[in-house]
């Protein structure tokens, strides 16, 4: 259910209803709030015979519990907060206050308690949230829009607001650095996904790193123009609806990625890419001009040209079947575990083991491992790897990634294709078929090694641009943590076979 959408009729739970102000009833369902209020409401007219009735006025509404922020008792005042829709795509504070005489207080206390419990379910309340602020991210809108959309919402939730502008490039690597663990719950970043990016790596570089990741959960305002992170994690672009979903949302494990380039190490929470896409995002500085479209623009120019992208490629795959996939996909979104001891169980161990963890498989400096595969690349097209699975508004890339199975999803399709297939690929992509198309090559892998043969071109580490050079990636499970609303599964429609 949608942050604006309250459910219809919902079964009411075991003293559910309460009567205020003599005539306002609140009932709670399993996923709304019933309003019913006659305080206000008219006798039907009788009209002119006595038969035709006239209009009654709305005495009814329904609040989804996920849009409710607090209920309280204040002196002698029952005071509901919650979002209300307003506007097609965003949600604003509003306030139900009732009168309660002191003798009605001993059944509207548990009854506020009972709904707080069921707004918030195993979401943390009342988070302590260090909130950074791109004042150049996307459209240089960042401040106006964490004003404007998401404080009155934190505010209404009674959570704790430390906001910081950041004021140069790095800037969230240093002050996820020096972060105190123990005062925040929650990185808030109003950006695109460049400040995740650092955020994930500030924590990384600390002594311990490993630790710092496992607590610190990090989780995005859409500022930016792809807000990647805020698709997967909360399925909108919307900041007021974002506003309300990190309110209540759930810790989330999330698997992140080491990449080596020379002696550097760097981690990726959200993707790497060489080739079209990566060509297409940072080699079109040239037409900056046309905004969004300038990215499709610069994608449909090098697929009519055919551009070939030559590298070569190793990768430790662990699934290639797409039917495989897909079931695994499948299972892992209907495990019964509990997420919850799960996560304090990951927490526990990074504390008794702080550090990042080793890599595994070496750098890209050492000698490739003998077991993984080698994919030709002579005529590679596009390589795209993603740990999540919406790259930017309709564009599921990756529609079997899942937070924290462990796995990369890899996705090759070569530069020889012909145009009308890779013009079919565009569409797919936006209609859900692309994963099932048989030019798109998918595995799931936890490492690879890729080396361009040109001189010159673009590798992009999660947005960001990286030296071009040999670079190799390898997963860490659920080393990182961010809020999403399910606690287990990206926002994205599954992979469809
Ligand atoms: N005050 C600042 N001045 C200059 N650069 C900054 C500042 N604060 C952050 N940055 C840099 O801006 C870069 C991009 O950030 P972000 O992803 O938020 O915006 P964006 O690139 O416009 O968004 P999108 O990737 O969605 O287009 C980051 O690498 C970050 O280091």
């Amino acid at each position: 259910m949608s942050a604006t959408s309250p459910a219809p009729d919902q079964p009411l739970l075991r003293d559910a209803a309460v009567i205020v102000d003599t005539s306002v009833s609140l009932t709670l369902g399993t996923d709304s709030l019933l309003v019913v209020d006659e305080r206000f409401a008219r006798k039907p007219d009788r009209g002119c015979c006595g038969l035709c009735k006239s209009k009654e006025p709305e005495t009814k509404h329904a609040i989804a519990l996920l849009n409710v922020l607090d209920a309280e008792l204040r002196s002698s005042t029952l005071v509901i907060t919650y979002a209300r829709p307003a506007g097609k795509n965003e949600v604003s504070v509003a306030t139900l206050a009732y009168p309660v005489s002191q003798k009605e207080s001993s059944t509207i206390e548990p009854w506020v308690r009972k709904l707080v419990e069921r707004a918030y379910g195993s979401a943390q309340r009342r988070k302590r949230l260090k909130v950074l602020v791109n004042p150049f991210g996307g459209t240089g809108t960042a401040s106006y829009l964490y004003e404007t959309y998401a404080a009155p919402i934190f505010a209404a939730a009674k959570c704790e607001m430390d906001v910081q502008a950041t004021t140069h490039r790095g800037h969230a690597i240093e002050i996820a650095e020096q972060l105190d663990l123990d005062a925040y719950d929650a990185v808030i970043c109003c950006s695109g996904d460049g400040l995740p990016y650092e955020v994930f790596n500030g924590l990384g570089k600390r002594a311990n790193g490993r630790e710092a990741l496992a607590r610190m959960a990090v989780a995005m305002l859409p500022c930016g123009s792809g807000n990647g992170m805020t698709w997967n994690c909360f399925g909108t672009d919307s900041v007021s609806i974002t506003a309300v979903e990190i309110v209540k949302g759930l810790r989330t494990p999330l698997d992140l990625v080491s990449i080596t380039q020379k002696d550097s190490r760097t981690l990726s929470f959200l993707s790497q890419s060489f080739g079209i896409v990566a060509d297409s995002d940072l080699g079109t500085d040239n037409i900056r001009w046309m905004g969004a479209q300038r990215f499709t623009f610069g994608f449909l120019i090098r697929l009519l040209q055919r551009t070939i992208y030559p590298c070569d490629l190793a990768i430790k795959v662990d699934m290639k079947d797409k039917m495989a996939i897909k079931e695994h996909y499948i299972s892992f979104k209907n495990r019964s575990d509990d997420p919850a001891s799960a996560d304090s169980d990951r927490t526990e161990a990074a504390k008794q083991s702080p550090g990042l963890p080793e890599l595994k498989y070496g750098t890209v400096m050492d000698k490739l491992p003998e077991d993984w595969e080698i994919i030709p690349g002579e005529t590679m097209g596009n390589f795209y790897a993603g740990n999540m699975a919406i790259m930017s508004k309709d564009t599921n890339f990756f529609p079997a990634a899942l937070p924290n199975d462990g796995y990369l999803d890899v996705v090759t399709i070569d530069g020889m294709v012909s145009r009308a297939s890779s013009l079919k690929m565009m569409n797919e992509l936006a209609t859900g078929g692309f994963f099932c198309m048989p030019d798109v090559n998918v595995r799931k892998a936890t490492a690879f090694r890729l080396v361009p043969h040109e001189k010159e071109g673009y590798i992009s580490i999660d947005g960001e641009q990286v030296p071009f050079e040999a670079f190799q990636a390898e997963v860490h499970h659920g080393l990182g943590t961010m809020l999403s609303k399910s606690g287990r599964v990206y926002e994205a429609e599954g992979p469809r076979v």
